[in-house]
């Protein structure tokens, strides 16, 4: 497998200056040979299919068949038997196997430049009665539990408080009933431990975390772990057998805020804000100009079948820099409008008697065919012609 196709499988994510992998049943990861979703990247060996879970290179990898060599992950619904392929070259001694407390099955290597770290993913239970209502606060706190329209964000706290009370006496009865509490921890721990010897067995020593979702050890506290144990490498494998938003999706959201934020949402709408700015300026009458957001559209199933947060962070993107702009005392109306249906939006602004018009590309931070040819060109000419007297575009370069 090359470069360029396992960048395309591997969710990456970076400890500092290491590799986070993520094995991932997420549908959007595709094996090309099966067209099945894969977790990470996958090839062929000997006529198998097989992902790779280390490296592509392969320092470790898991066979997607019917190999029953060995179980690792015992409890899940897959097997996913473990090989050694090409161990990295490097002198690996393992020593101990200890356990942290509630987060790391710990394994010391003697090399200095590399340390494999396998993150496991798991919901977390409360562990006794008195745990059950702040952990289902904590599962109905989730935005991935339950998904509030933006508008109504502000109710995801009071409300899980309350729906945690409400449903804390059921849910007692059913942690009373099977010994006062979740064993999901414990097992968990098991696997754990069950894994990092299958490792160990194969030569490949690896730490082996485990990170709850809604109780602990809590993702947070497994990756303060990791981070002390100086793991250069990370395999994350959720214990979900299937993909769902409010599972791997949820954890991985987590895992994802702690180590790629991405471009920082004030930065940017201060940037746009500064353009918007300087680009009202050239209108005659700036205050009566229309800011017009030009995004670009994806299918509504991606948003309300599949979870798709773009239309989310669009909005909050455009709420940012209008309050950016406002506070700046720029009080402009604002519209947004997704291609390819940004044409009929122009026609009917242009109807309704909009003379004054800045399109703002905000889901572009540079010059492309679209914000050249299509806004620049075709949506000029059409505003021009819906009656629409002046109009400019912004963009962020
Ligand atoms: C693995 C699949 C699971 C999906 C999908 C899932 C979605 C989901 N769950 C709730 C609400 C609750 N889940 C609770 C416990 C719980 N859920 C799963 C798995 C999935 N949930 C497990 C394994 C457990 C048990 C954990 C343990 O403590 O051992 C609970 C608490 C128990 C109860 O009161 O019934 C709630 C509540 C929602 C709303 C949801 C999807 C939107
Ligand atoms: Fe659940």
């Amino acid at each position: 497998m090359d470069a360029a196709t396992s960048s395309r499988f591997l969710p990456q994510m970076k400890l500092a200056g290491s590799d986070l992998r993520c094995l991932n049943r997420n549908s959007s990861s595709f094996c090309p040979q099966t067209r099945q979703a894969m977790p990470t990247c996958c090839g062929s060996s000997g006529g198998k299919q097989f992902l790779d879970i280390a490296t592509c290179e392969g320092s470790i990898s898991c066979f997607d068949s019917t190999d029953k060599e060995s179980r690792v992950l015992g409890g899940l619904a897959h097997d996913f038997p473990v090989q050694k392929r090409n161990p990295v070259g490097k002198t690996f001694c393992s020593a101990e196997v200890c356990t942290y407390p509630g987060s790391a099955i710990e394994s010391h290597s003697h090399t200095s430049e590399e340390k494999i770290g396998v993150l496991l993913l798991n919901l977390g239970g409360p562990e006794t009665l008195h745990d059950v209502q702040p952990f289902l606060f904590n599962l109905f706190a989730d935005p991935d539990i339950i998904r509030l329209p933006r508008l109504f964000r502000f109710l995801q706290q009071p409300l899980a408080q309350l729906i945690s009370v409400l449903r804390a006496p059921k849910s007692k009865e059913g942690y009373a009933a099977i010994g006062g509490g979740s064993p999901l921890r414990k097992i968990t721990d098991e696997q754990a431990n069950a894994l990092k010897m299958a490792l160990e067995a194969k030569e490949v020593p690896a730490n082996v975390y485990v990170a709850m979702r809604y109780w602990h050890p809590f993702t947070e506290e497994a990756v303060k772990q990791i981070k002390r144990d100086r793991v250069t490498k990370l395999v994350v494998l959720p214990l979900y057998p299937q993909y769902s938003i409010s599972t791997t999706g949820s954890s991985i959201r987590v895992l994802q805020s702690i180590f790629s934020p991405g471009i920082n949402e004030k930065v940017i709408s201060i940037l746009w804000a500064d353009l918007i700015e300087k680009e009202l300026k050239i209108f005659s009458k700036p205050e009566e100009a229309l800011i017009f957001f030009s995004a670009h559209g994806v299918p509504v199933s991606y948003v309300e079948d599949a979870g798709d947060p773009y239309r989310d962070q669009m909005q909050e993107c455009i709420h940012l820099i209008m309050e950016e702009l406002k506070s700046r005392g720029i009080k402009n109306d604002h519209t947004l409008a997704y291609q390819p249906y940004t044409d009929e939006v122009l026609v009917e602004l242009g109807q309704k008697g909009v003379k004054n018009l800045l399109a703002v590309p905000v889901s572009f931070v540079s010059e492309h065919i679209e914000t050249l040819e299509e806004i620049d060109m075709e949506y000029k000419h059409l505003a021009l012609e819906s009656g629409i007297e002046n109009s400019g575009a912004e963009f962020l370069l």
